[in-house]
């Protein structure tokens, strides 16, 4: 690791370096810009453990190469076509020198989507802020540890709400509120986590800015589960979120 950049217990870093764990060309997969082309830049190292992470390499057992700003602004600019940035993790908010991606990315002219699980407050210029609270259902209990045995219960139930920071966001950013749905016991949450967030915030939230995701990893698991979270979004009358990519190319790496 280069001497300018040092990391903590969450694998977060400062410096002018950060830890990719991969950067591609496709197609955005999720929420309001689905279907846009994109370029991802995923980091590595998160703040909390759910269960189901569909990048474990970026929060159960964290990989990465340490990359240099310039080294990944270039190879954004490998992909001519794109004229969107997608910036996600792991939490690519625990890196102050995400900032520092997104105001070179701003001052380029891209339009830059940041996907966070809204613990933490950024000091960035941000296009979309795309924002995924999560609800109890995503707890790393024992009987659910991809890894361990519950080690992190503690720690991620306490740490995955952050009122302050989740109203922030939403003040501060255009913004979508994205749920990962397992089954409709989580709309009662979600409809309080909304009142909480509606009451702190000054920005009018609407119900189309709220959006149900399917939980599910593989074709497979969405095949059993997005007709239900659809029902959802219609008797609640949220936005339904496809997982575009998961439906284009299963579970594939880089896409
Ligand atoms: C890997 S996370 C990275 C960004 C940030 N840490 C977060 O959770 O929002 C990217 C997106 O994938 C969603 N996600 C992760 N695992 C999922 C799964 N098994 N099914 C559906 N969505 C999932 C997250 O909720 C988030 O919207
Ligand atoms: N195609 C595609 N769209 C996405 N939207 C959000 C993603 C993410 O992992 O944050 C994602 C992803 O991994 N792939
Ligand atoms: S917050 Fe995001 S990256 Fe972290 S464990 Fe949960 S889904 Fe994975
Ligand atoms: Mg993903």
């Amino acid at each position: 690791m280069p001497v300018n950049s040092r990391t903590d217990s969450d694998g977060a870093t400062e410096g002018e370096t950060l830890p990719i764990n991969e950067l591609f060309y496709s197609l955005q997969g999720e929420g309001k810009l689905a279907g846009v082309p994109s370029v991802f830049v995923r980091t590595s190292g998160c703040n909390l453990r759910c269960w189901f992470c569909d990048s474990y390499h970026t929060s159960w057992e964290p990989t990465h190469a340490q990359m240099t700003l310039d080294e990944i602004v270039e190879e954004i600019q490998v992909h001519e076509k794109a004229d969107h940035v997608v910036l996600t993790g792991g939490e690519p908010l625990i890196h102050t020198e995400s900032a520092t991606l997104l105001e070179r990315l701003n001052e380029l002219g891209y339009h830059t989507t940041v996907e966070t699980n809204g613990t933490i407050q950024p000091g960035a210029p941000i296009d979309l802020a795309s924002i995924s609270p999560k609800l109890s259902s995503s707890t790393p209990t024992p009987e659910r540890d991809p890894k361990g045995e519950g080690e992190w219960e503690d720690r991620h139930e306490e740490s995955r709400i952050d009122m302050d920071a989740l109203s922030g966001l939403v003040d501060r950013y255009e913004s979508q509120l994205k749920f990962v749905v397992t089954g409709p016991d989580d709309l009662v949450e979600i409809e309080q986590i909304l009142d909480r967030v509606r009451q702190a915030t000054e920005t009018n939230i609407t119900d189309s800015d709220v959006l149900l995701m399917p939980e599910g990893t593989t074709r497979d698991e969405l095949d059993e589960r997005r007709n239900a979270v659809a029902e959802l979004a219609m008797e609640h009358g949220y936005r339904y979120t496809p997982r575009l990519h998961v439906d284009l190319w299963n579970d594939a790496p880089g896409t």
